[in-house]
């Protein structure tokens, strides 16, 4: 988008261009939609990548039976699937950008998402392949020199410029009460977080607050906490919540679903309120006092979602702005006050080239999902944004890092965002699974995924299930081929354009469409109710992307179940890190899985039994203070003994 072009949409007030209903014709309508870019698959799966544009709808190729190529779909028609559902009969597939490549071989597939299957930068699990194609590597921006954030952020912005312009508006959130403060219930191993061991390294660690009541939060912040139903403090929250007030930095770690968003929003907000934060009026420079980054469009509106919760019936408005959205919306967004500016890296960066923004008030910077947020995919992007005019030092700011998982190489690589004392809060094991999913691994060839597929989830009832598959093509698929069983099923995935994202996601959420497939996209944050079902119809290619994806279940103490389809012709090397959270987390350890394991070699991987609490602990070795503490605050000497974890059942 030029200048000229969304200067006129600031002018010009736009309607909302949300469109609601499925428009099942326009896809259908045959366009000329064979072919697919190659989009590198850590932009457009996790920020702001273009959205895909003209493609047919699904359906059309898909029934014309074509072959797929080796990858087991030999056959469009599905006569193989069995026949009648227990879902009934609506089935109607609720996505389908795209159809499959005019007989387009194995290679469409394997390049057209790699970062499914290479990881990050450290992913230690596979050699991560570089160059076109493999889509490992967001698009370069780089800049060198002075101008070198300028430089980056008008790469940035290509992203939402290059290729067609991004009109979509999303609708605003409902504004009454009653839907800021929906919630869903902690579910019954909700209490036992309690045992859970904690370690806090650093100097001078403040000592936890045990209750919200403790936490000593502003009045108008305690009333909505009440209102959002948290009565109890989970641990990543009693720890984090004192360093955060205290004015230190922080990198956590904690379990999938254990309340890490609200550890960082609440002590931010109340800091705000105690400095006697300013209403933020219409200006068209604005100067946020904080900036929360997420590496998807979906998550940092559910952040956002948090933050507006939170700071209800206070003076400090949040805002949120993400690709695959029209650029001039975001900038009124902004323009209307912003104290907290909630955004994903690529739409970050365009803003801030376009300064509409400035920096020098920020007194807060979250990573969230801070692992994804460093690697090689969105590193280079956060190192221009902590290099840009105007943004304070790491002396002047306060920087928040959080994940369920923190490579140690992406830890040393953080150091270059946070204070050198900064405080690092491990909840269990780093990089541990949720030990409320109960997980099975499967072994389950290329060929019989689909019937394996279909069989699981018919088992399963009307449970709401997140399957996840390599790529983004495959999601269409295996969601036209449920929709053919009859199974209502609706799809997530970086081709797919922002309103048919944000309608899919509506559409499982409220439960119409049970079953939502999906890309490494919906991976990471998202806090879906009644998710009781994670399916790896593919295998990611890291453990820790396996661990987010099955967190998509098991939150908040509820429990949930994860099912992995393991393929020994391409799962391999996960086999080692697979039996070691399988076994961390207390779960069954298939033996033929175990024998893969010992009989793969895994550079760099240490599969032995953990002769340690934690699964990695703060990288800085030469820390003295350290307290490991359960959350009740005993040290881990008097702490239960994990092992009598089982008579909490
Ligand atoms: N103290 C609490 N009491 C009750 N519910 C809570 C509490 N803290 C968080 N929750 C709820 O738990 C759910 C999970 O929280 P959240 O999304 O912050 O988890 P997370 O740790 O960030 O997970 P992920 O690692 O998957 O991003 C949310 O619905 C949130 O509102």
């Amino acid at each position: 988008m030029g200048d000229e072009d969304w200067e006129a949409e600031i002018i010009t007030p736009h309607l909302s261009s949300y469109v609601p209903v499925f428009e099942k014709d326009r896809y259908s309508s045959g366009a000329n939609g064979d072919t697919f870019s190659k989009t590198p698959a850590s932009s457009s799966e996790m920020d702001d990548g273009p959205s895909r544009r003209d493609h047919h709808f699904m359906r059309s190729r898909f029934a014309s039976g074509r072959s797929l190529g080796n990858r087991g779909f030999q056959d469009g028609n599905a006569s193989e699937a069995s026949s009648s559902s227990r879902r009934g009969g609506k089935g109607g597939f609720r996505g389908g950008r795209g159809g499959f490549g005019l007989g387009s071989p194995n290679s469409e597939y394997e390049q057209d998402e790699g970062t499914q299957r290479t990881g990050g930068l450290f992913g230690p699990r596979r050699p991560a392949p570089s160059g076109p194609g493999n889509g490992d590597v967001y698009p370069s921006r780089s800049g060198s020199g002075r101008d070198s954030w300028k430089s980056g952020a008008e790469g940035a912005e290509s992203e939402d410029t290059q290729g067609p312009k991004m009109t979509y508006v999303p609708p605003a959130p409902p504004e009454d009460e009653d839907s800021i403060f929906a919630h869903y219930q902690t579910g019954i191993n909700f209490d036992k977080y309690d045992s859970i061991l904690v370690e806090v390294s650093g100097h001078d660690v403040p000592p936890a607050v045990l209750t919200f009541e403790e936490a000593n939060l502003c009045q108008t912040l305690t009333s909505n906490i009440a209102k959002a139903g948290y009565t109890k403090l989970t641990p990543v929250q009693k720890y984090s919540i004192p360093v955060v007030l205290a004015g230190r930095d922080l990198m956590a770690c904690a379990q999938t679903g254990s309340g890490k968003t609200a550890a960082f929003l609440l002590p931010i907000l109340a800091n705000m309120m105690r400095d006697g934060i300013t209403a933020s009026r219409f200006r068209e420079l604005q100067e946020p006092e904080c900036i929360i980054v997420a590496p998807t469009r979906e998550l940092i509106n559910q952040i956002y979602l948090e933050a507006r919760k939170f700071s209800f019936g206070t003076c400090v408005r949040a805002v949120v702005i993400y690709g695959g959205t029209q650029f001039g919306h975001s900038v009124r967004q902004i323009a209307q006050g912003c104290n907290v500016l909630c955004a994903t890296p690529g739409r970050l960066m365009d803003i801030i080239g376009k300064e509409k923004i400035g920096l020098r008030q920020v007194r807060y910077l979250v990573l969230d999902e801070a692992d994804r947020m460093l690697d090689m995919g969105f590193g280079p992007e956060m190192k221009k944004l902590i290099s840009c005019p105007g943004m304070p030092s790491k002396e002047q700011r306060q920087t928040l890092m959080f994940s369920a998982t923190f490579p140690e190489e992406i830890q040393r690589l953080a150091g270059e965002f946070l204070k050198p004392d900064y405080l690092f809060v491990a909840v269990g094991q780093v990089g541990g699974a949720c030990t409320d999913v109960q997980q099975t691994v499967l072994q389950v060839g290329q060929y019989a995924k689909r019937e394996k597929l279909v069989e699981t989830l018919r088992s399963t009832g009307d449970e709401r299930t997140m399957v996840f598959v390599e790529t983004k093509k495959k999601a269409d698929f295996i969601a036209t081929f449920l929709c053919q069983e009859k199974i209502s099923t609706t799809s997530i995935h970086g081709d797919r354009e922002q309103r048919e994202r944000e309608q899919a996601l509506g559409d499982f959420r409220c439960g119409k469409c049970p079953v939502l497939v999906a890309t490494s996209v919906a991976a990471r944050g998202l806090d879906i109710e009644n998710v009781q079902h994670v399916i790896n119809f593919d295998l990611p290619s890291t453990i820790d992307e396996y661990v987010h994806r099955i967190g998509r279940t098991g939150r908040c103490g509820n429990t949930g179940r994860a099912v992995s389809f393991f393929d020994p012709e391409s799962d391999r090397h996960l086999a080692q890190p697979l039996v070691k959270i399988l076994s961390d987390a207390q779960q069954d350890v298939p033996a033929w899985l175990e024998e893969i394991a010992f009989s793969t070699y895994v550079p760099g991987f240490s599969g032995g039994p953990r002769d340690s609490v934690f699964a990695s602990v703060d990288t800085r070795k030469n820390y003295q203070g350290k307290s490991t503490l359960n959350t009740a605050g005993f040290s881990a000497s008097q702490a239960p003994n994990p092992a009598d974890d089982e008579s909490w059942d």
